[in-house]
Protein backbone atom coordinates (compact mmCIF):
# COMPACT_ATOMS: atom_id res chain seq x y z
CA UNK A 1 0.00 0.00 0.00
CA UNK A 2 0.91 3.57 -0.73
CA UNK A 3 2.08 5.76 1.84
CA UNK A 4 1.25 9.43 1.35
CA UNK A 5 3.92 11.90 1.20
CA UNK A 6 3.34 15.71 2.87
CA UNK A 7 2.99 18.40 0.92
CA UNK A 8 5.86 20.74 0.87
CA UNK A 9 6.04 22.85 3.95
CA UNK A 10 4.09 25.73 2.68
CA UNK A 11 7.25 28.01 3.99
CA UNK A 12 9.96 26.61 1.92
CA UNK A 13 11.83 29.62 0.52
CA UNK A 14 10.44 29.75 -3.30
CA UNK A 15 13.49 32.13 -3.85
CA UNK A 16 17.17 32.20 -2.75
CA UNK A 17 16.72 34.02 0.84
CA UNK A 18 18.79 36.83 2.12
CA UNK A 19 21.53 36.26 4.71
CA UNK A 20 20.55 37.77 8.11
CA UNK A 21 22.28 37.81 11.39
CA UNK A 22 21.49 39.15 14.57
CA UNK A 23 22.28 43.12 13.38
CA UNK A 24 19.58 42.56 10.80
CA UNK A 25 15.51 43.90 11.72
CA UNK A 26 13.85 41.47 13.92
CA UNK A 27 10.72 39.90 12.36
CA UNK A 28 9.50 36.18 13.12
CA UNK A 29 9.08 35.65 8.88
CA UNK A 30 12.65 37.34 8.24
CA UNK A 31 14.19 33.95 10.53
CA UNK A 32 12.27 31.57 8.72
CA UNK A 33 12.79 28.25 8.37
CA UNK A 34 14.92 28.80 12.09
CA UNK A 35 12.81 29.20 14.77
CA UNK A 36 14.53 31.62 16.91
CA UNK A 37 16.88 34.58 16.40
CA UNK A 38 20.66 33.91 15.09
CA UNK A 39 23.49 34.15 18.09
CA UNK A 40 26.44 35.86 16.36
CA UNK A 41 29.71 36.59 17.95
CA UNK A 42 33.33 37.11 15.31
CA UNK A 43 35.65 35.41 17.49
CA UNK A 44 38.41 37.23 18.22
CA UNK A 45 40.24 34.32 19.94
CA UNK A 46 41.47 32.73 16.96
CA UNK A 47 42.22 36.31 15.00
CA UNK A 48 38.83 35.86 12.66
CA UNK A 49 36.98 38.51 11.18
CA UNK A 50 34.29 36.52 9.85
CA UNK A 51 31.01 36.27 12.00
CA UNK A 52 29.50 33.11 12.70
CA UNK A 53 26.06 32.67 13.87
CA UNK A 54 24.03 30.39 15.59
CA UNK A 55 20.71 28.86 13.43
CA UNK A 56 18.08 27.00 15.45
CA UNK A 57 15.70 24.88 13.40
CA UNK A 58 13.29 23.44 16.56
CA UNK A 59 10.61 21.47 14.74
CA UNK A 60 13.54 19.90 12.07
CA UNK A 61 12.91 16.49 11.66
CA UNK A 62 10.01 15.77 13.41
CA UNK A 63 11.24 18.01 16.25
CA UNK A 64 14.79 16.05 16.61
CA UNK A 65 16.21 19.79 15.49
CA UNK A 66 18.89 21.10 14.07
CA UNK A 67 21.46 23.87 15.11
CA UNK A 68 23.47 25.33 12.50
CA UNK A 69 26.65 27.28 13.46
CA UNK A 70 28.24 29.01 10.51
CA UNK A 71 28.12 32.12 8.43
CA UNK A 72 25.30 34.42 7.45
CA UNK A 73 25.15 33.47 3.97
CA UNK A 74 25.82 29.41 4.26
CA UNK A 75 22.65 30.03 6.52
CA UNK A 76 20.95 31.63 4.16
CA UNK A 77 21.75 29.28 1.13
CA UNK A 78 21.08 26.35 3.42
CA UNK A 79 17.20 28.01 4.16
CA UNK A 80 15.54 25.97 1.76
CA UNK A 81 16.72 22.09 2.68
CA UNK A 82 16.42 22.92 6.02
CA UNK A 83 12.13 23.94 5.51
CA UNK A 84 11.86 20.55 3.39
CA UNK A 85 9.70 18.25 5.48
CA UNK A 86 9.91 15.48 2.98
CA UNK A 87 13.46 14.28 4.25
CA UNK A 88 12.55 13.46 7.88
CA UNK A 89 9.08 11.61 6.57
CA UNK A 90 11.15 9.62 4.19
CA UNK A 91 13.95 8.81 7.32
CA UNK A 92 11.12 8.04 9.59
CA UNK A 93 11.37 4.81 8.40
CA UNK A 94 14.65 4.53 9.69
CA UNK A 95 15.30 4.71 13.67
CA UNK A 96 16.65 8.01 12.39
CA UNK A 97 13.45 9.55 12.99
CA UNK A 98 13.27 11.85 16.07
CA UNK A 99 9.73 10.40 17.12
CA UNK A 100 8.36 6.51 18.10
CA UNK A 101 8.26 3.59 14.94
CA UNK A 102 5.07 1.87 14.46
CA UNK A 103 5.13 -1.90 14.44
CA UNK A 104 4.82 -2.01 10.30
CA UNK A 105 8.05 0.91 10.51
CA UNK A 106 9.98 -1.33 12.96
CA UNK A 107 9.72 -4.52 10.64
CA UNK A 108 11.22 -1.99 7.91
CA UNK A 109 14.26 -0.74 9.83
CA UNK A 110 16.88 -2.91 8.41
CA UNK A 111 19.51 -2.86 11.64
CA UNK A 112 19.64 -2.66 15.45
CA UNK A 113 22.27 -0.99 17.65
CA UNK A 114 23.74 -3.10 20.00
CA UNK A 115 27.15 -2.85 22.51
CA UNK A 116 29.95 -3.96 20.87
CA UNK A 117 33.08 -5.60 21.99
CA UNK A 118 35.94 -2.91 22.76
CA UNK A 119 34.25 -0.70 20.70
CA UNK A 120 31.22 0.82 22.93
CA UNK A 121 28.04 1.00 20.88
CA UNK A 122 27.91 -0.16 16.93
CA UNK A 123 25.83 -1.06 14.37
CA UNK A 124 24.39 -5.11 13.65
CA UNK A 125 22.32 -5.70 10.50
CA UNK A 126 18.83 -7.46 11.00
CA UNK A 127 18.24 -8.93 7.42
CA UNK A 128 20.36 -8.96 4.18
CA UNK A 129 20.73 -5.69 2.91
CA UNK A 130 22.22 -6.13 -0.94
CA UNK A 131 25.17 -4.16 -2.19
CA UNK A 132 23.89 -0.20 -2.98
CA UNK A 133 20.80 -0.44 -1.00
CA UNK A 134 20.56 2.18 1.29
CA UNK A 135 20.71 1.30 5.09
CA UNK A 136 19.71 4.01 7.12
CA UNK A 137 18.85 7.94 6.10
CA UNK A 138 20.18 10.20 8.96
CA UNK A 139 19.33 13.93 9.28
CA UNK A 140 21.76 15.74 10.59
CA UNK A 141 21.47 17.09 14.55
CA UNK A 142 24.33 19.74 14.29
CA UNK A 143 26.25 21.22 11.48
CA UNK A 144 29.45 23.64 11.91
CA UNK A 145 31.87 25.31 9.81
CA UNK A 146 35.26 24.32 9.56
CA UNK A 147 36.47 27.68 10.28
CA UNK A 148 34.93 28.04 13.37
CA UNK A 149 35.68 24.14 13.90
CA UNK A 150 39.08 23.55 12.66
CA UNK A 151 41.21 19.75 12.30
CA UNK A 152 41.71 17.97 15.42
CA UNK A 153 45.26 19.44 15.92
CA UNK A 154 44.01 23.53 15.25
CA UNK A 155 42.46 25.37 18.38
CA UNK A 156 39.00 25.92 17.97
CA UNK A 157 37.84 29.37 19.16
CA UNK A 158 38.07 30.01 23.20
CA UNK A 159 34.02 32.03 22.68
CA UNK A 160 32.76 28.36 21.37
CA UNK A 161 31.18 27.47 24.82
CA UNK A 162 28.43 30.62 24.27
CA UNK A 163 27.64 28.66 21.21
CA UNK A 164 27.57 25.35 22.77
CA UNK A 165 25.84 25.99 25.78
CA UNK A 166 22.74 27.19 23.47
CA UNK A 167 22.85 24.08 21.35
CA UNK A 168 22.14 21.54 24.15
CA UNK A 169 18.85 23.39 24.25
CA UNK A 170 17.46 22.89 20.50
CA UNK A 171 15.16 19.63 19.71
CA UNK A 172 15.82 16.26 20.92
CA UNK A 173 19.29 16.85 22.59
CA UNK A 174 19.25 13.34 24.81
CA UNK A 175 19.92 11.33 21.50
CA UNK A 176 23.08 13.16 20.66
CA UNK A 177 24.15 13.69 24.61
CA UNK A 178 24.22 9.71 24.30
CA UNK A 179 26.95 9.46 21.54
CA UNK A 180 30.60 8.48 21.72
CA UNK A 181 33.36 10.87 23.54
CA UNK A 182 36.79 10.71 23.51
CA UNK A 183 37.98 13.79 24.56
CA UNK A 184 38.91 15.66 27.86
CA UNK A 185 38.90 18.92 28.75
CA UNK A 186 36.73 20.73 25.78
CA UNK A 187 32.85 20.96 25.66
CA UNK A 188 31.03 18.56 25.81
CA UNK A 189 28.95 19.45 22.80
CA UNK A 190 32.43 19.82 21.14
CA UNK A 191 33.68 16.63 22.00
CA UNK A 192 30.64 14.98 20.61
CA UNK A 193 31.17 16.91 17.50
CA UNK A 194 34.72 15.91 17.43
CA UNK A 195 34.18 12.29 17.98
CA UNK A 196 30.82 11.56 15.79
CA UNK A 197 30.79 14.33 13.02
CA UNK A 198 31.57 14.10 9.13
CA UNK A 199 32.75 16.39 6.68
CA UNK A 200 30.21 17.85 4.99
CA UNK A 201 30.87 20.84 2.24
CA UNK A 202 27.90 23.59 1.43
CA UNK A 203 27.90 26.17 -0.77
CA UNK A 204 32.44 26.18 -0.85
CA UNK A 205 31.96 26.18 2.52
CA UNK A 206 33.40 22.64 4.42
CA UNK A 207 31.69 21.43 7.57
CA UNK A 208 31.08 18.93 9.78
CA UNK A 209 27.78 17.55 10.52
CA UNK A 210 26.80 15.58 13.50
CA UNK A 211 24.08 12.91 12.02
CA UNK A 212 23.24 10.88 15.50
CA UNK A 213 22.40 7.48 14.00
CA UNK A 214 25.32 7.53 11.21
CA UNK A 215 27.57 8.31 14.50
CA UNK A 216 26.71 4.88 15.63
CA UNK A 217 28.57 2.96 12.97
CA UNK A 218 31.97 1.87 14.01
CA UNK A 219 35.19 2.42 11.75
CA UNK A 220 36.27 -0.54 9.48
CA UNK A 221 39.50 -0.07 7.15
CA UNK A 222 37.61 -3.27 4.81
CA UNK A 223 34.00 -1.44 5.53
CA UNK A 224 30.70 -2.75 3.99
CA UNK A 225 29.34 0.50 3.64
CA UNK A 226 29.45 4.10 2.57
CA UNK A 227 28.59 7.57 4.09
CA UNK A 228 26.79 9.49 1.43
CA UNK A 229 25.96 13.14 1.90
CA UNK A 230 23.14 14.50 -0.62
CA UNK A 231 23.09 18.66 -0.29
CA UNK A 232 19.84 19.24 -1.00
CA UNK A 233 18.51 17.57 1.66
CA UNK A 234 21.54 17.52 3.89
CA UNK A 235 20.70 14.22 4.49
CA UNK A 236 23.76 10.98 5.07
CA UNK A 237 22.80 7.73 4.04
CA UNK A 238 25.04 4.59 4.86
CA UNK A 239 25.09 2.90 1.46
CA UNK A 240 25.67 -1.06 1.01
CA UNK A 241 28.99 -1.56 -0.65
CA UNK A 242 28.73 -5.35 -0.93
CA UNK A 243 26.09 -8.23 -0.27
CA UNK A 244 25.71 -7.88 3.71
CA UNK A 245 24.36 -10.67 6.42
CA UNK A 246 22.45 -10.37 8.96
CA UNK A 247 24.19 -10.16 12.30
CA UNK A 248 26.71 -8.56 10.18
CA UNK A 249 28.58 -5.35 11.53
CA UNK A 250 27.71 -2.21 9.34
CA UNK A 251 30.84 -0.32 9.37
CA UNK A 252 32.02 2.53 7.67
CA UNK A 253 35.88 4.02 7.13
CA UNK A 254 36.13 6.97 8.62
CA UNK A 255 39.33 7.71 6.61
CA UNK A 256 40.08 7.85 2.86
CA UNK A 257 39.96 4.82 1.24
CA UNK A 258 42.77 2.73 -0.17
CA UNK A 259 45.43 4.02 2.02
CA UNK A 260 48.35 1.19 2.72
CA UNK A 261 48.86 0.43 6.64
CA UNK A 262 51.23 3.25 7.73
CA UNK A 263 49.06 5.64 6.72
CA UNK A 264 46.23 4.47 7.58
CA UNK A 265 47.59 4.08 11.13
CA UNK A 266 48.67 8.03 10.98
CA UNK A 267 45.33 8.84 9.23
CA UNK A 268 43.66 6.76 12.50
CA UNK A 269 45.68 7.96 15.26
CA UNK A 270 43.95 11.32 15.48
CA UNK A 271 40.59 9.32 16.34
CA UNK A 272 41.89 7.98 19.24
CA UNK A 273 41.44 4.58 19.11
CA UNK A 274 43.43 1.49 18.33
CA UNK A 275 41.91 0.51 15.30
CA UNK A 276 40.53 -3.49 15.70
CA UNK A 277 39.25 -3.88 12.21
CA UNK A 278 40.06 -7.34 9.97
CA UNK A 279 42.12 -5.47 7.77
CA UNK A 280 44.25 -4.39 10.93
CA UNK A 281 44.97 -7.43 12.44
CA UNK A 282 45.16 -9.34 9.35
CA UNK A 283 48.08 -12.04 9.49
CA UNK A 284 51.13 -9.48 8.53
CA UNK A 285 52.08 -11.34 4.98
CA UNK A 286 48.19 -10.78 4.31
CA UNK A 287 48.76 -7.29 5.37
CA UNK A 288 51.77 -6.35 3.69
CA UNK A 289 50.54 -8.05 0.30
CA UNK A 290 46.97 -5.49 0.63
CA UNK A 291 50.06 -2.52 0.98
CA UNK A 292 51.87 -3.90 -2.45
CA UNK A 293 48.51 -3.94 -4.37
CA UNK A 294 47.51 -0.42 -2.93
CA UNK A 295 51.12 0.81 -4.20
CA UNK A 296 50.59 -0.78 -7.18
CA UNK A 297 47.53 1.02 -7.80
CA UNK A 298 48.71 4.27 -7.54
CA UNK A 299 52.04 3.30 -9.87
CA UNK A 300 49.27 1.70 -12.32
CA UNK A 301 47.38 5.00 -12.21
CA UNK A 302 49.80 7.50 -13.37
CA UNK A 303 51.15 4.76 -16.17
CA UNK A 304 48.61 5.17 -17.82
CA UNK A 305 48.58 8.38 -18.06
CA UNK A 306 52.75 8.38 -19.53
CA UNK A 307 52.84 9.94 -22.69
CA UNK A 308 54.68 7.02 -24.11
CA UNK A 309 51.75 4.77 -23.13
CA UNK A 310 50.98 2.59 -26.20
CA UNK A 311 47.16 1.51 -26.32
CA UNK A 312 47.72 -2.24 -25.97
CA UNK A 313 49.82 -1.68 -23.02
CA UNK A 314 46.72 0.90 -21.86
CA UNK A 315 44.27 -2.11 -22.13
CA UNK A 316 46.53 -4.05 -20.13
CA UNK A 317 47.09 -2.03 -17.14
CA UNK A 318 43.01 -1.16 -17.02
CA UNK A 319 42.60 -4.70 -17.11
CA UNK A 320 45.31 -4.88 -13.71
CA UNK A 321 43.88 -1.96 -12.24
CA UNK A 322 40.33 -2.68 -12.16
CA UNK A 323 41.32 -6.43 -11.12
CA UNK A 324 43.42 -4.96 -8.10
CA UNK A 325 40.40 -2.16 -7.12
CA UNK A 326 37.99 -5.32 -7.06
CA UNK A 327 40.81 -7.71 -4.73
CA UNK A 328 40.75 -4.81 -2.70
CA UNK A 329 37.61 -4.02 -2.70
CA UNK A 330 37.42 -0.20 -3.36
CA UNK A 331 34.65 0.27 -5.28
CA UNK A 332 33.30 3.31 -3.77
CA UNK A 333 36.20 4.74 -5.16
CA UNK A 334 35.96 3.28 -8.72
CA UNK A 335 33.38 6.46 -9.98
CA UNK A 336 36.08 8.60 -9.56
CA UNK A 337 38.42 6.09 -11.32
CA UNK A 338 36.44 5.39 -13.97
CA UNK A 339 36.03 9.41 -15.33
CA UNK A 340 39.85 9.47 -15.55
CA UNK A 341 39.33 6.48 -17.91
CA UNK A 342 36.64 8.17 -19.78
CA UNK A 343 39.27 11.08 -20.45
CA UNK A 344 42.38 9.01 -20.60
CA UNK A 345 40.57 6.17 -23.34
CA UNK A 346 38.83 9.70 -25.48
CA UNK A 347 42.59 11.07 -25.83
CA UNK A 348 43.58 7.35 -27.05
CA UNK A 349 40.71 8.14 -29.77
CA UNK A 350 38.70 5.16 -28.63
CA UNK A 351 35.33 6.76 -28.04
CA UNK A 352 33.79 3.87 -27.91
CA UNK A 353 35.50 2.40 -24.59
CA UNK A 354 35.04 6.31 -23.50
CA UNK A 355 31.40 5.90 -23.24
CA UNK A 356 31.72 2.79 -21.28
CA UNK A 357 33.74 4.40 -18.79
CA UNK A 358 31.58 7.43 -18.31
CA UNK A 359 28.28 5.17 -18.42
CA UNK A 360 30.58 2.97 -15.17
CA UNK A 361 31.25 6.29 -13.71
CA UNK A 362 28.04 7.28 -13.51
CA UNK A 363 26.92 4.20 -11.91
CA UNK A 364 29.29 3.88 -8.87
CA UNK A 365 29.20 7.91 -8.67
CA UNK A 366 25.86 7.87 -8.47
CA UNK A 367 25.69 5.42 -6.11
CA UNK A 368 28.43 6.68 -3.92
CA UNK A 369 28.64 10.44 -3.98
CA UNK A 370 26.03 13.17 -4.44
CA UNK A 371 23.81 12.66 -7.69
CA UNK A 372 23.44 16.11 -7.74
CA UNK A 373 26.32 17.22 -7.09
CA UNK A 374 29.23 18.67 -9.08
CA UNK A 375 30.55 15.42 -10.02
CA UNK A 376 28.01 13.62 -11.18
CA UNK A 377 26.71 16.52 -12.86
CA UNK A 378 29.99 16.83 -14.73
CA UNK A 379 30.19 13.27 -16.05
CA UNK A 380 26.24 13.59 -17.09
CA UNK A 381 27.52 16.27 -19.21
CA UNK A 382 30.31 14.55 -20.12
CA UNK A 383 28.46 10.79 -21.52
CA UNK A 384 25.75 12.99 -23.40
CA UNK A 385 28.66 14.77 -25.54
CA UNK A 386 30.12 10.88 -26.03
CA UNK A 387 26.71 9.71 -27.23
CA UNK A 388 26.02 12.63 -29.05
CA UNK A 389 29.67 12.08 -30.64
CA UNK A 390 28.93 8.41 -31.06
CA UNK A 391 25.49 9.36 -32.91
CA UNK A 392 27.28 11.54 -35.53
CA UNK A 393 29.60 8.93 -36.07
CA UNK A 394 32.81 10.81 -35.10
C1 LIG B 1 31.59 7.72 15.64
S1 LIG B 1 31.76 6.80 17.13
C2 LIG B 1 31.16 5.21 16.67
C3 LIG B 1 30.12 4.67 17.63
C4 LIG B 1 30.62 4.40 19.03
N1 LIG B 1 31.22 3.07 19.13
C5 LIG B 1 29.51 4.56 20.06
O1 LIG B 1 29.53 3.85 21.07
O2 LIG B 1 28.66 5.44 19.88
C6 LIG B 1 33.50 6.69 17.17
C7 LIG B 1 34.06 5.98 18.38
O3 LIG B 1 33.76 4.58 18.33
C8 LIG B 1 34.89 3.78 18.71
N2 LIG B 1 35.34 3.00 17.51
C9 LIG B 1 34.91 3.15 16.26
N3 LIG B 1 35.46 2.25 15.43
C10 LIG B 1 36.29 1.51 16.18
C11 LIG B 1 37.19 0.42 15.89
N4 LIG B 1 37.33 -0.07 14.67
N5 LIG B 1 37.90 -0.10 16.92
C12 LIG B 1 37.76 0.39 18.18
N6 LIG B 1 36.95 1.43 18.51
C13 LIG B 1 36.22 1.98 17.53
C14 LIG B 1 35.95 4.78 19.16
O4 LIG B 1 35.81 4.93 20.54
C15 LIG B 1 35.56 6.06 18.45
O5 LIG B 1 36.00 7.23 19.15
Amino acid sequence: QQTQTPLPHPFTPQTCPTPFDDDSPASQAAHLPWTSPPYCLTPRSIGSAQKFCLYTAAAYNLGAGLSVLTTPDAAASLAAAVADTLPAWHARDHLASGGRLSKEQEGRVKYKVVRMEGKGMGVVATRRIDKFETIMVSLPAVVVDNEFLPAEEDEAPAEGGKFWRRVQGVGDWERVERLARSREGVNVVEDVVRTNAFGVRVEGREGKGLYPEIARLNHACDPNAFPRFTRSDLAMRAVATRDILPGEEITISYIPLGMPTPHRLRSLSNWGFNCTCALCTSPPAARDASDTRRHRLVEVYYAMQEPGVSYEELVELTREFVQTVEVERLDTKIGEYYQAFMRIYYNAGDAESALKYARLGLKYSEAFADPEGGFCSGLRADLKFLEAQMVGGK
